[in-house]
């Protein structure tokens, strides 16, 4: 579906070298499958979408879409493919169904199988009753779904959600993720950016992660999880400025139990195969942490791993 080589993007400024916001990547997405690129603010995921959305020209390296190339075939690609921007853009002064006819015609899709295929798409997104409201009353979560809804008008055969789930509440976020497994169960290939590591894990059946314009690791998120981290993290949190003076003292206590401990302002992080044997040996020494917990690893200890910072600030 999306074939990338040395994919690159870069952007003119006033008065200074040009600004490299995507350093040359290489991405092979598979019919059907759920892909993610993941990373922090200004990874360059977003860059990176609107160029296989065909809406943003590549600057170097090349890259197809459905087989095609976007600089020459960009109106069959856009045909094709369904977009979830970041943004909501959709017609707050029209009713919710009107939005759908309108992005339906626009794809010159007949009047009567707009209004049919609106029907099925609001239905699926859980609208149906809301379809003759305004766009401005509803909820964040209702005007997500409107535009998954209307990023489907089109029938096509890949959709690009970029941050499909940012400023939701936990219930919202669920019931997006639910319809968007739906819409890979019917065999829709899904592009999905995001910074949130649980959805990441949640959705995608594979992933990149992105960081400063690069691909810094890819696989399943079960894979780069074995890859990259240990099989529990124990997180130990001492007082306000405590933390890191508390650091050297962990690190002694766990000794070869722990692969290694992160410190971060508000907690340290303990790598281990068995956390609650890291903690005990943390209460052994006779150190005392406010709090501690002991779950499993996720994708964010595989981007505290491979660049030292978190996921979200
Ligand atoms: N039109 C533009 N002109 C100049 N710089 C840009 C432009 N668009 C993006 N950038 C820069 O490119 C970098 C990557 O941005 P991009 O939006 O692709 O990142 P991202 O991973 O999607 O992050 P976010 O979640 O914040 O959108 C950022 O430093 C951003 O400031």
């Amino acid at each position: 579906m999306i074939s990338a080589r040395g994919l690159r993007k870069s952007f003119q400024q006033k008065g200074q070298e040009p600004f490299e916001a995507v350093r040359g990547i290489d991405v092979e997405v598979r019919r059907g499958e759920a892909f993610g690129f993941l990373g922090p603010n200004g990874a360059g995921k977003s860059s990176t979408m609107r160029m296989i959305a065909a809406v943003s020209p590549v600057s170097g390296g090349s890259l197809r879409i459905l087989g095609l190339d976007p600089a020459t075939d960009g109106s069959q690609i856009r045909g094709r493919i369904g977009v979830c921007p970041q943004e909501d853009s959709l017609d707050t002064e029209l009713t919710v169904a009107e939005n759908l006819y309108v992005y339906g015609r626009y794809f010159g899709i007949g009047r009567a199988e707009v209004r049919r295929r609106a029907a099925a798409q609001l239905e699926f997104v859980q609208l149906t009753e809301r379809g003759g409201a305004k766009v401005e009353d509803l909820s964040g979560g209702m005007k997500r779904r409107l535009t998954i809804a209307r990023s489907m008008i089109n029938d096509p055969e890949m959709v690009l959600l970029d941050e499909p789930t940012t400023g939701l509440d936990p219930q919202a976020r669920h019931v997006l993720w639910d319809r968007l497994f739906r819409l890979k169960q019917q065999g829709v290939t899904l592009v999905i950016t995001t910074h949130y590591m649980d959805e990441a894990e949640q959705l995608c059946d594979r992933l990149v992660v992105m960081d400063k314009g690069l691909i810094v690791a890819e696989g399943s998120p079960a894979s780069l999880i074995a890859e990259y981290s240990t099989r529990e993290v124990a997180e130990v949190r001492f007082g306000i400025g405590e933390n890191e003076s508390s650091a050297g003292a962990v690190e002694s206590a766990v000794g070869r139990r722990a692969e290694r401990v992160e410190v971060l302002p508000d907690r340290l992080l303990i790598y281990a195969a068995d956390g609650e044997a890291a903690v005990a040996a943390v209460h052994d020494a006779g150190l005392q942490p406010v709090a501690t917990l002991v779950r499993r690893s996720s994708l964010e200890d595989v981007f505290l791993r491979l660049t030292g910072r978190t996921l979200v600030d």
